[in-house]
């Protein structure tokens, strides 16, 4: 811990991430082969399919979901916006909040094309793919915000920006690995954000596995917590949530394209009892 009281390797990876490009991110994870919804072994499609039986197989519900640390995607409450009335995205840095309020803003200079998803998103939920127009009307009618965070903070998000008993449901992914120095601030990491949750609530929690950098940007390497299986629950019961699943996906060599060196994904849905 240094003099002024902030962990040195919290200070060392917001330093990290000041180089961080949108819209190289979205390029690098959010485009074929990673995000190809012709293949049942892209791991965008994976990600939709377990954030789409989470959401809508009947034990989560409330009126708030919170993602914490967005990004610049959206792709991770394109089911959860049918569940919830409101929606709150949150991110660390000001450039990702802003290109998530020009999606928001629909008023062009977006880096990134939703309607796959949104399309992909609707069929899961059998609905016409043509309907990918009203859930982006949806979408655009629920998220109320996009709020700063920092998930390193004892309180996350200011104060007043969640009511008193907290979100019913949060979801995260590639957020926490990712923003701490090691697996201590880690499940820290996952103290703090449990603490913006209702008891009774659900945390959806996406992450990758066995990855020890990234590239936020072209020559922006970031480097990543590498956890495994194992440490992901233990951190989860150190933290007191309930496991009530975990699925893990395992990238075939092609999905392996030299922005990271992540060799699997994990689902987590879990309770705050
Ligand atoms: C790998 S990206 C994940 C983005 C998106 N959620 C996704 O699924 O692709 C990691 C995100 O964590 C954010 N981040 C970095 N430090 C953070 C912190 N201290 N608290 C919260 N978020 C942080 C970054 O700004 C970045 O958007
Ligand atoms: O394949 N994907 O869908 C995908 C999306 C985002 C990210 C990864 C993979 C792996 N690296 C993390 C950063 O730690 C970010």
């Amino acid at each position: 811990m240094e003099e002024n009281g902030k962990d040195s390797g919290v200070v060392a990876m917001a330093a990290c991430y000041q180089g961080f490009d949108p819209a190289a991110y979205l390029q690098y994870n959010y485009t074929p082969p990673r995000a190809d919804f012709e293949r049942t072994d892209s791991i965008v499609p994976w990600k939709l399919a377990c954030l789409h039986r989470a959401f809508t197989e009947g034990d989560v519900s409330g009126e708030l979901l919170v993602d914490i640390g967005s990004g610049p995607t959206l792709y991770q409450v394109l089911s959860g916006c049918e569940v919830f009335k409101k929606v709150l995205l949150t991110d660390f840095l000001e450039v990702n909040r802003q290109e998530l309020r020009r999606w928001l803003q629909d008023e062009g200079g977006c880096n990134m094309d939703w309607t796959p998803y949104l399309q992909h998103v609707c069929k899961l939920e059998g609905r016409r793919p043509s309907e990918w127009t009203e859930k982006a009307a949806k979408l655009r009618q629920v998220i109320t915000d996009v709020l700063p965070v920092d998930i390193h903070l004892p309180q996350p998000m200011a104060s007043g920006a969640l009511p008193s008993a907290g979100a019913d449901c949060l979801v995260s992914c590639f957020c926490l690995e990712a923003a701490s120095p090691d697996l201590a601030a880690f499940t820290k990491a996952l103290g703090h954000i449990k603490r913006l949750l209702r008891p009774g609530g659900h945390l959806l929690l996406i992450g990758a596995l066995g990855e020890s950098y990234y590239f936020g940007g072209p020559g922006v390497k970031i480097p990543v917590v590498p956890l495994n299986e194992e440490q992901v629950c233990a951190s989860l019961k150190e933290t007191g949530f309930t496991l009530i699943r975990l699925e893990v996906y395992t990238l075939p060599q092609d999905m392996r394209v030299g922005v990271d060196d992540v060799t699997g994904v994990f689902f987590v849905k879990a309770k705050k009892e």
